[in-house]
């Protein structure tokens, strides 16, 4: 298939409510939407001979595929104007202007130079993006159902009332059985309250809790040692030092998780005591097929990886969950992240709104009218 259009845009969506990125927050989620069409390789002839738009009515189906994809480096500034740290290296803007610089040479270029310039590009948004661009023209998207459920996301909101979280526990499915705490945010009183809370509503649930290293080692001993381990899958990130997690799992059999740790550029897989799970969020990792490597390397050590969330929009979201099908059918993905955003962005969730391209800023364009 050949590249026959190539368009760039710009979204910002207000969140309903603050959203955590690790101790941080933030109301509000920026990103760039990148559409291609392309033809099957003997059509595009014809298409620029005659340098006709070919309108969807005029060709038999399939002949013109299009498909969005979302690239949101999940960096910027929180809500108190403080940058974004220990997510994506990347800005936006760098983001912008390497594709708009990339695009024009994309055009009229078969899709698997998408690929290639997947494994080009410095920066992994761009990375992920493009090599799902590629998956989704050739299909290999939707060969699957979606993982459909997610494990729910239980963080304290510092803008809506404790008891809303008790509700959500409440108002859980009985075929939920696991859900995610955000730990190491509030006092740690508060949080075991909350554990116990949880579990005394849900007895059956694991919890997977976050702390996105806010322990100190001290601290992560105290914590750890008043937690129900039986009903704890894992811990992400615990202590502040990563190496300290082995430290913490030998005093405690707790098992932990990685997440930030995987966000350096030089992470390779290491298997470490008490290593349990990689929590992999594709957009600040890279391209799909590097997810595949990672992901082969921990399974062949045993190691269980979670697909989640970078805080995408339900563009993003939908196609994760789609990836996670494919990448990791056994495991029950971390895409908890819609219900701040107060609208949805090309893929219907259920929200009163949905934009669609044409309501967006059109950053760049490779289609001549
Ligand atoms: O992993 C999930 O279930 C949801 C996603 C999530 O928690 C998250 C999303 C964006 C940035 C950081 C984190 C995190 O794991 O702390
Ligand atoms: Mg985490």
């Amino acid at each position: 298939m050949i590249l026959t259009s190539l368009s760039l845009y710009l979204y910002r969506l207000p969140l309903d409510r603050f959203l955590p990125v690790g101790k941080q927050r933030i109301d509000h989620r920026t990103g760039l939407v990148l559409q291609a069409k392309a033809t099957a390789d003997d059509e595009v002839c014809d298409t620029e001979k005659f340098n006709i738009e070919v309108a969807d009515s005029e060709v038999t189906e399939g002949e013109v595929k299009e498909s969005n994809v979302e690239i949101a480096p999940l960096s910027g500034f929180d809500i108190d104007q403080q940058p974004l740290s220990g997510f994506s290296r990347e800005s936006l803007d760098e983001v912008q202007q390497a594709l708009t610089t990339l695009l024009p040479k994309l055009q009229g270029q078969h899709i698997d130079s998408l690929l290639e310039q997947a494994e080009a590009s410095p920066y992994p948004s761009i990375a992920f993006g493009l090599s799902l661009l590629h998956a989704k023209l050739s299909g290999k998207l939707n060969a699957l159902r979606p993982l459909t459920t997610a494990v729910p996301l239980i963080y304290q909101p510092i803008d809506a009332p404790k008891a809303e979280l008790m509700a959500k526990i409440a108002k859980l499915d009985s075929s939920v059985h696991s859900v995610k705490v955000k730990v190491a945010q509030t006092s740690m009183e508060d949080e075991l309250s909350l554990i116990y809370g949880i579990l005394s509503q849900r007895p059956d649930l694991r919890l997977r809790l976050d702390a996105n290293r806010g322990f100190s080692l001290e601290q992560a001993l105290d914590f750890a040692a008043c937690l129900p381990l039986d009903s704890i899958e894992y811990i992400e990130e615990p202590c502040q030092q990563p190496q300290e997690n082995q430290t913490l799992y030998r005093a405690i059999p707790l098992p932990y998780a990685f997440d930030e740790s995987l966000n350096d550029p030089d992470y390779q897989f290491v298997r470490h005591e008490g290593l349990t799970a990689l929590v992999i969020k594709p957009m600040l990792l890279g391209s799909i097929e590097k997810l595949q490597r990672l992901i082969d390397e921990a399974h062949s050590h045993g190691v269980r990886c979670i697909l989640s969330s970078s805080l995408e929009s339900s563009l993003g979201i939908n196609d994760l969950a789609h990836l996670a099908a494919i990448l990791t059918p056994d495991e029950i993905p971390g895409l908890d992240t819609l219900a701040a955003f107060s609208q949805d962005l090309i893929v219907p969730s259920g929200k009163p709104q949905c934009l669609k391209p044409h309501q967006l800023k059109l950053v760049v364009s490779t289609q001549q009218d």
